[in-house]
C-alpha cells in the first residue's frame, strides 16, 4: 500500500460563525454522520481532504486515518471521521478546523453556493470548482485538436478540460492517427510512456503503447498500433470505411481500461475508482470488459461507466461469428448479441446472427446520456431508435439527456483567429466586414444586403442533404447566395461541384473537411440551414447563433431543443426566439422558412438585429453542461456497477 497524498483542500463555508458545540468533541459519533447531511447540523462545519493513494485510489485505510490524527496533533483540529468506500477503503475525512471559528451551513442553499466559491480560469474566463471530484476516463475513437470528423470530436476535446478545471482528474483516451500528412504533427507534443500493454484479442496477442501529453489540465493518452497509421481519417479513406474497424476499436477499449492500472500519470496512477466515460460503440467494448473481464476477478469492482450516445445509426453491428474475436468470455455473447429481422437477411440461409458493440454498451453500462434532452427520449421511440428503443426504454430510469456545451474560446466572434473582423452582440458592426471578406473569398459577388445562407456538415443522409438537393433549383430562383461546405458522400460531392458551375454567382460548394473556412462561413453568413434527418444535439447551430447567423432548422432532436422558433408578435410584437424550426421534413417547408427568413434579414431590420443578439446572448458554455454530468457521475456511484 503506497503512502497517503492529500490532493485537495475543500473548506465549507457560510457567513454566521458559532463555537464547536461540546457534543462534536465525541469523534465516533459525528463520523457516522456522514458529510452530506452538514447543513442540518448546526455548529458543525468540517475541511474535508479528499485522499489519494500511490498506486491506486481505493487504498488508504490506516495509514490514511493516522496521517490525519498526526495532523491533528500539531493544530489541534478535530477529526470528525473518515469517509469510506463500499469495500472500507478510506476516500477522505471530515475535520472540524483547527483556529476553533466555525462556518456554519444552514440549508442546501449554502451547499450550491459553496460550489462556485472556488474558482480557476481557462483563457481568462473564470470556472468555479465542483464540490465533488472524481477520476473520469474519457474513451473515445476523436479528440478535437488530434483528431476530428465531427462533433464526437468537439466534445471529447473541449468537456474534459472543462471537468478538469472544476477538479476532476481527467485523462481521454483515443488512437495516435498517423496518417501521412501534416496533421501528425498535432500528436508532436505526446511523448511515448515506455509502457507496453498485451492485448489478447482476434485470436493472437497484440501490443499498444501509449503517447501521453499533459495539456490544459488534461491527461491526453493516445494509443498507439500499427493499424492507426494510415492515410484516410480515423474510420475509412477515399474507399470507403476500413474493414477492421473493429478490430482498431477492440484494441482502443482494451487498451482504455489497462491505462488507469498502468500508467502512472503525474506519479499516480487513475486507479481502479475510476468513471469511464464511453463515446459512442467505439468505445463500447469498455463496460463489457469492466463487467465480464476485470469485475469477476476483483478488479475495477469500484469504478463506474456512463455510456455517452452522440450518434444511435452507428452501432458497430458485425456477423456474430467475429464474437471470438473480441476478447470476451464467451458466456457473454448474449449481451452483445442481435439478430436482424427475416427481410434485412441477406439470403435464405441467412440466420441473421451479428454482435451490435452499442447494443451491450446499452446493457452493461451503470448509465446513459444522449446529447440533448430531445434525443433521449427520441431514441426510446420506433422512429428515432434504430431497433434499440425497447432496450433503450427498458433503462429509461438511468437515461439522461444533457445538451452540448460550446468551446466558447475557439469560437467566439470578438477574438475568433480564422475572420476576417471581429464582432459582438455590442458591436455587431464586424459581420458584415466578415460577410465581404467570405464572398470574396469564394468570388461570389459582394453584396451585404443579399442573403447568404450557409451549410457546414458531414454530407451524409442524416443531415438532410438530399433535402438540400431537391429544393436547390426553387433556391436559387430568389435572389440568396448559399454556401455549402462539406465532405462525405461523392455523390453530394459532385452535385456540389455541377451545382457551383450551374449557379455561378450565388453557389458555392467547398468540398473538404476545413475548420478555418467553417469559422469564416459561421461568421460571415446571415443565415445558417440544418435540414437534418436527425439530430443528436448538433454543434453547428450553436456556433451560428453565437456569430449572430440565425439558424433555419429541421424541428429535431438537439435542434428543436437549442433553436427557440421566432414570433414576430411576442413580446408586445417585439419578437421573440433565435431562429427558425420547420416541420414536417419537407421541400416545401424547408424552403418556406428560409423564404420567412429571408425576408425578416431584408424588410424587418430591428427585428434581425433581436434575432441575432437573442442567439448570441444564450448560454452554451460547457460548464453548465458539466455541472449536470457531474449529477449523473454522482448518480452512478449512488447505485451498485452493472454485474451479471
Ligand atoms: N467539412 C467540414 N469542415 C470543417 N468542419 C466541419 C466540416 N463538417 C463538419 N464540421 C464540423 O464538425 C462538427 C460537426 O458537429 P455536429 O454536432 O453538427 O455533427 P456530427 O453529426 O458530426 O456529431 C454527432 O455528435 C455531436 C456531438 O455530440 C452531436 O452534436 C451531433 O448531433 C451528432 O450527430 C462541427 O464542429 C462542424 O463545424
Amino acid at each position: 500500500m503506497g503512502s497517503l497524498k492529500f490532493t485537495s483542500l475543500i473548506p465549507c463555508k457560510s457567513s454566521s460563525l458559532i463555537p464547536i458545540p461540546n457534543k462534536y468533541a465525541n469523534h465516533e459519533a459525528i463520523g457516522q454522520l456522514g458529510f452530506a447531511p452538514l447543513w442540518k447540523r448546526r455548529g458543525a462545519a468540517c475541511l474535508r481532504l479528499r485522499a489519494s493513494v500511490a498506486g491506486g485510489s481505493g487504498g488508504g485505510g490506516q495509514d490514511g486515518a493516522s496521517a490525519v490524527e498526526d495532523q491533528q496533533k500539531d493544530k489541534k483540529g478535530v477529526f470528525l471521521g473518515a469517509e469510506r468506500d463500499g469495500s472500507g477503503s478510506v476516500i477522505g475525512f471530515n475535520l472540524i478546523p483547527p483556529n476553533g471559528e466555525l462556518n456554519v451551513i444552514d440549508s442546501p442553499e449554502d451547499v450550491s453556493s459553496l460550489r462556485r466559491e472556488e474558482s480557476v480560469e481557462i483563457d481568462g474566463k473564470e470556472i468555479s470548482k465542483a464540490s465533488v471530484t472524481y477520476n473520469v476516463v474519457f474513451v473515445s475513437a476523436e479528440a478535437a485538436p488530434y483528431s476530428k470528423t465531427g462533433g464526437l470530436g468537439d466534445v471529447c476535446g473541449s468537456l474534459p478540460i472543462v471537468l478538469a478545471a472544476r477538479g476532476h482528474r481527467v485523462m481521454v483516451v483515443s488512437p495516435r492517427y498517423q496518417n501521412g500528412t501534416a496533421a501528425d504533427r498535432k500528436y508532436s507534443g505526446a511523448v511515448d510512456l515506455e509502457t507496453r500493454v498485451k492485448v489478447y484479442c482476434f485470436g493472437g496477442e497484440q501490443e499498444v503503447s501509449f503517447y501521453h501529453e499533459y495539456r490544459a489540465g488534461v491527461d491526453w493518452v493516445f494509443v498507439d498500433h500499427p493499424s492507426y497509421h494510415r492515410p484516410g481519417n480515423p474510420y475509412g479513406d477515399s474507399l470507403g470505411a476500413f474493414g477492421d474497424n473493429q478490430f482498431r476499436f477492440t484494441l482502443l477499449c482494451h487498451a482504455a481500461c489497462e491505462a488507469p492500472l498502468v500508467l502512472p500519470l503525474g506519479g499516480f496512477t487513475y486507479g481502479e475508482k475510476s468513471l469511464f466515460m464511453v463515446n459512442d460503440w467505439h468505445a463500447g467494448l469498455v463496460p463489457l470488459l469492466l463487467a465480464a473481464k476485470y469485475r469477476p476477478y476483483g478488479v475495477y469492482k469500484d469504478a463506474r461507466s456512463i455510456l455517452v450516445i452522440h450518434n444511435l445509426a452507428h452501432q458497430g453491428v458485425e456477423p456474430g461469428v467475429t464474437y471470438k474475436n473480441l476478447g470476451l468470455p464467451a458466456e457473454w455473447y448474449g449481451a452483445l448479441e442481435w439478430v436482424f429481422p427475416t427481410w434485412a437477411r441477406a439470403h435464405a440461409l441467412d440466420k441473421g446472427e451479428a454482435v451490435n458493440i452499442l447494443k451491450g454498451a446499452i446493457v452493461t453500462s451503470d448509465r446513459i446520456l444522449t446529447v440533448s434532452e430531445g434525443y433521449s427520449w427520441e431514441i426510446t421511440t420506433v422512429e428515432g431508435g434504430y431497433g434499440l428503443n425497447e432496450l433503450l426504454s427498458s433503462r429509461k430510469s438511468v437515461l439522461t439527456g444533457i445538451t452540448n456545451g460550446v468551446d466558447v474560446v475557439e469560437w467566439n466572434p470578438s477574438t475568433d483567429v480564422h475572420t476576417a473582423s471581429h464582432y459582438s452582440a455590442d458591436d455587431l458592426s464586424g459581420k458584415v466586414q466578415c460577410k465581404l471578406a467570405l464572398q470574396k473569398e469564394l468570388g461570389l459577388p459582394l453584396r451585404p444586403d443579399c442573403p447568404l445562407i450557409g451549410f457546414v456538415g458531414r454530407l451524409d443522409y442524416q443531415k438532410g442533404i438530399d433535402l438540400i438537393q431537391l429544393g436547390m433549383p426553387q433556391l436559387m430562383e430568389d435572389d440568396v447566395q448559399f454556401v455549402m461546405l462539406g465532405s462525405g458522400d461523392p455523390v453530394c460531392e459532385d452535385w456540389m461541384r455541377a451545382t457551383e458551375a450551374t449557379y455561378k454567382d450565388k453557389f458555392r460548394g467547398w468540398v473538404g473537411f476545413n475548420v478555418p473556412v467553417s469559422h469564416r462561413i459561421t461568421a460571415g453568413c446571415d443565415i445558417l440551414l440544418m435540414p437534418s434527418r436527425f439530430e443528436p444535439c448538433g454543434l453547428n447551430q450553436l456556433y451560428a447563433m453565437r456569430y449572430g447567423t440565425v439558424p433555419v432548422v429541421h424541428s429535431t432532436g438537439g435542434l428543436r431543443d437549442t433553436v427557440v422558433n421566432f414570433n414576430p408578435y411576442a413580446q408586445g410584437g417585439k419578437g421573440d426566439g433565435t431562429g427558425w424550426t420547420f416541420s414536417p421534413l419537407t421541400k416545401e417547408s424547408m424552403l418556406a422558412a428560409l423564404k420567412l427568413a429571408c425576408r425578416t434579414f431584408r424588410e424587418y431590420k430591428p427585428s434581425w438585429q433581436g434575432l441575432m443578439k437573442r442567439g448570441m446572448e444564450r448560454d452554451f458554455t460547457w460548464e453548465s453542461a458539466a455541472i449536470k454530468y457531474e449529477q449523473v457521475f454522482g448518480w452512478a456511484f449512488i447505485d451498485p456497477p452493472y454485474v451479471k
